[in-house]
């Protein structure tokens, strides 16, 4: 049985990396409602955006032209969303691929919660790695 697991190269890998994570975020019982129920999220308009954000990203596409941080800015969520928020989000793409541009979409997707926690005043600044080597 060939057990390899492709790197993420294509529009159709995007469609299917986006789409499983958010099959999961939609069963989890922290951020469903979140989404579901505070924000109630139009999957139809929210999951093509999504596509556009991580091919952007991941593949070069340039068609996200948006601002991710003000959409989350006034979310009810804590430490504990993102939390879960990224092991979903790791877990989901170490079952569906392996490769560099996998390792990158994790890497980036755990730098932006930090961003975007640190903004919110989740975490405390002396977390961020960057941020001690900004103060030198
Ligand atoms: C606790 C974790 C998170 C929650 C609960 C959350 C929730 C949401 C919600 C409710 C929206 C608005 C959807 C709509 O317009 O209907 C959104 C949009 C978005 N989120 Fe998140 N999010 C989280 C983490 C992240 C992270 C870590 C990233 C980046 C890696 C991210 C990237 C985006 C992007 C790109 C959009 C689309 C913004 C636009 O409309 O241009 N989210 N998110």
């Amino acid at each position: 049985m060939n057990t390899e697991k492709p790197d993420i190269r294509t529009e159709e890998d995007i469609k299917r990396m986006v789409d499983a994570f958010y099959d999961l975020v939609n069963q989890d019982d922290l951020l469903s409602p979140v989404f579901n129920g505070h924000a109630h999220v139009n999957w139809e308009t929210h999951l093509p955006i999504m596509y556009k954000f991580w091919s952007s990203i991941l593949l070069g596409s340039s068609t996200y032209t948006g601002q991710p941080f003000p959409k989350h800015a006034f979310l009810p969520v804590e430490k504990a969303h993102f939390d879960r928020w990224m092991e979903l989000f790791v877990k989901n793409i170490d079952d569906l691929f392996e490769g560099e541009i996998a390792e990158m979409s994790k890497a980036r997707a755990i730098n932006m919660a930090r961003v975007f926690q640190l903004k919110m005043g989740l975490i405390p600044r002396g977390d961020n790695p960057f941020y001690l080597v900004e103060k030198k």
